[in-house]
Parts: C-alpha cells; sequence; structure tokens
C-alpha cells in the first residue's frame, strides 16, 4: 500500500510501522512482501469494471457510488474486512478513482494518538477517500475522535493541559473514510455502526483467479496458456496476491529453462521447485499433516508438542499454517489440541487407522476470525 502511494505521489501518506507487511520467505504467504510491493502497484485493477471476482462486493459498491456520483455528495464510509491479499488496498484505491477524488492513506497501527488522526483529518479536502488499513489497530482515543469525524465531520482540537485544557470544534468538510480490517471481530460496535456500507471479501474461486492471472500475465508481458494459468490458479489458496506471485516465480523458471512460455508443465516443475504443492500447499503445511498423522496418529494432540514435531515455533505452526490448514478442513481444532480429518489422510494417501479420530470431535466455538475457517471454491 505505502509504495504504491508514493509512487502515486499522494498528498499524506503513513507508513505502517508495525512491520505487519514485512518480507518473507514462504511463496504462499498471503501478506504482503517487499516483492509485491513493487510489482503490485501495476497489477491492481484500477475501475470497478476491471476488478474480476467479489460480484456482490463490486455490485453493491458500484451502486453506492453511482448513487452518490448522481447526488454530487461523497458517499457513505465503506468497509472492507477480509483475509490479507483479497483486494482491500485495490478497492480503496478504486472508490476513490471512480468518484475521481485523491485518496489519502493511513493505517490504523500508524495513528496512536488522537493528535494524529486530527492532523490527516484538517487536512482533507471536500470529497477526498481517506484508507484507514488494519483499522482495528488504532488507539482508542483516535477511534473515539473518529466516530465524531464520520457522523458530524468535526473533531475537537484539545487545547492545553489539565484542568484548563479546552476543546476548539474544527469544522471539516464532508469526505468518506474507507476503512480495512481482517479483523471485523475485534473493531467496536460504534466505530462499525459509523460504516454505511460494509462488506467481506471472501476467498476466490479458481475461475476468477485464472481471470486474475491472465489480466496480470498480460500486464507483464508473460505469454501464459490457458492450463498453465490454471495450474497456477488452482495452487493459490483462493488469493490474488498469492496467485500473482506464484505466476511471477513460474515466469522466472519458464525464462530460465525454456522460452519464457508459462505451460502445464512449466507451471508444475516451477511450483514443485517452490514447494507449493497441487492443492497449494507448501512444505510447513504438509510438515504439520505428516507429524499429526504419521506420528501421532491423527490427534488430538497439543500446539506445542506439534510445533516441537516440526520443529517451529508454535506461533508459527498457529498463525502461519494453521488457518490454511483448518479453513481448508485438513486440521480441526479440538478441546483437547488439533486433530486430522480425512481429507489430511487423503491428501497424504495414508489410510487412516481404526483409531483416528474424526467424527467425535467438534470444532472449538469463537475460534475464528476473519483469517481462519472459511471457505474456499477451487
Ligand atoms: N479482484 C482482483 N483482481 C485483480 N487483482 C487483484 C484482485 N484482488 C486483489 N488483487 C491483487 O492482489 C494484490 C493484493 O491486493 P490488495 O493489496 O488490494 O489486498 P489487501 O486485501 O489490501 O491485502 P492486505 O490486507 O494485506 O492489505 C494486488 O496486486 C492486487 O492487484
Amino acid at each position: 500500500m505505502s509504495g504504491g502511494a508514493r509512487e502515486r505521489g499522494f498528498a499524506s501518506e503513513v507508513v505502517e510501522a508495525d512491520g505487519s507487511y514485512e518480507a518473507t520467505a514462504r511463496v504462499v504467504d498471503p501478506g504482503r512482501s517487499e516483492d509485491d510491493r513493487v510489482v503490485e502497484a501495476a497489477l491492481r485493477p484500477r475501475r470497478l469494471a476491471e476488478f474480476p471476482g467479489q460480484p456482490r462486493v463490486r455490485d453493491q459498491l458500484g451502486l453506492v457510488l453511482e448513487a452518490a456520483r448522481r447526488r454530487g455528495r461523497p458517499p457513505d464510509h465503506v468497509l472492507l474486512s477480509g483475509p490479507p491479499g483479497l483486494g482491500k488496498t485495490t478497492l480503496a484505491m478504486i472508490v476513490a478513482a471512480e468518484l475521481e477524488k485523491p485518496l489519502r492513506l493511513t493505517s490504523g497501527p500508524a495513528i496512536q494518538h488522537a493528535g494524529d488522526l486530527a492532523a490527516v483529518l484538517s487536512s482533507l479536502d471536500e470529497g477526498e477517500v481517506l484508507f484507514l488499513d488494519e483499522i482495528h489497530r488504532m488507539s482508542r482515543s483516535a477511534e473515539e475522535m473518529l466516530y465524531l469525524a464520520m457522523e458530524d465531520f468535526r473533531v475537537d482540537v484539545i487545547v492545553g493541559k489539565g484542568p484548563g485544557a479546552t476543546a476548539i470544534p474544527l469544522e471539516l468538510p464532508p469526505f468518506t473514510v474507507v476503512g480495512a480490517t481482517t479483523r471485523s471481530g475485534l473493531l467496536p460496535a460504534p466505530l462499525r455502526d459509523r460504516f454505511g456500507f460494509t462488506a467481506h471479501l471472501d476467498y476466490y474461486d479458481v475461475a476468477d483467479l485464472v481471470q486474475i492471472l491472465h489480466r496480470s500475465a498480460g500486464l507483464l508481458g508473460v505469454e501464459a496458456d490457458e492450463d498453465g494459468i490454471r495450474e497456477i490458479a488452482g495452487r493459490s489458496r483462493g488469493t490474488p496476491r498469492i496467485a500473482n506471485r506464484l505466476l511471477r516465480r513460474v515466469r522466472d523458471w519458464a525464462q530460465v529453462h525454456g522460452e519464457g512460455h508459462v505451460d502445464l508443465a512449466a507451471a508444475q516443475v516451477a511450483l514443485a521447485l517452490f514447494d507449493v504443492d497441487a492443492v497449494g500447499l507448501d512444505r510447513l503445511d504438509r510438515a504439520v499433516l505428516e507429524a499429526l498423522c504419521r506420528r501421532f496418529g491423527g490427534g488430538p494432540v497439543g500446539l506445542s508438542t506439534l510445533a516441537v514435531a516440526v520443529g517451529e515455533e508454535a506461533d508459527t505452526v498457529e498463525t502461519v499454517a494453521e488457518p490454511y490448514l483448518v479453513r481448508e478442513g485438513y486440521i480441526v481444532r479440538t478441546p483437547r489440541g488439533r486433530a486430522a480429518s480425512p481429507r489430511a489422510w487423503t491428501h497424504l494417501g495414508i489410510t487412516a487407522p481404526r483409531s483416528a479420530p474424526l467424527q467425535d470431535l467438534l470444532p472449538v466455538d469463537g475460534d475464528s476470525d476473519d483469517t481462519a475457517p472459511g471457505r474456499f471454491g477451487g
């Protein structure tokens, strides 16, 4: 996000300070790496009509924006939720482009004090779009200031300290907030209520990813055939960011080992080289499944024991491998630990022992956030 902002020279840009987009060696990581940062700016669809997938969100957002345009007023504030890499930043940019207004970008972690937010809000021009990424990570004091600003287009600037402090109201021109979050459950209700339009982005199905990959291949000048694109789409975990990244790795392979043409064979060999299997699992994912099935008879086994078995930190297993494995139904989180589901045994090509715990285990309630268990129509 911030790299793209810099390239476009937006007037106010706040770079996220928490390292949440830091580079990662995992080719199937849904987070943004440094390498992605550069390429993503070029691959983002610019208008709603060019945005493949998420048809409901696209139609609803299109209606909200068109109505606002006809009224000549800024639209309601927009909240976009969903896992990383599905297009929240892209849609925020599209909102501004469709309204033909500038976009300001900042993020929750960058707004730690109400004063930080006041500075951004007071510099907005009429109709501008303010993109607040990771909005659930804003400080409480900034959140309270945002309620007022979103509802009444006003901020109270506190002058002075202690008993002598006074609040000076500052009128703001009407503007639109586009908030993005991977954890909508963490947003306080009063903040959520200020958004007139809320959309949840879901994982993409393979057909949508195929469309996205064809478009990206065109923009990158990569020759790619349908079978090659399909193969990449099927391994992309329902996530456009991962799809675009895998396409670049297959293109690299094709350029070094062939004529640069992305076809089925190139996709299969290149993605095997990068340890991404036919359904998008990587080495860590498979290590977790192998340990669970081969060493612990399918579980249930505690997270820390499982982590030791795969030689990783418990936190890494829980936050990096587990969300996708749970979402796709390979493992189940139970009150007594992690258990392999029938899909895990099938994927490893092992027959589950009769004693394997399959049906009698219930998932733990309240485990989910926007990044874990969901649906992937791949
Ligand atoms: N529907 C789509 N069509 C084409 N490309 C897409 C689509 N959605 C996302 N992308 C591409 O995927 C990449 C990641 O998208 P984006 O940065 O908008 O995701 P995000 O949801 O904001 O992620 P994060 O939560 O990490 O900020 C970009 O290169 C973008 O162009």
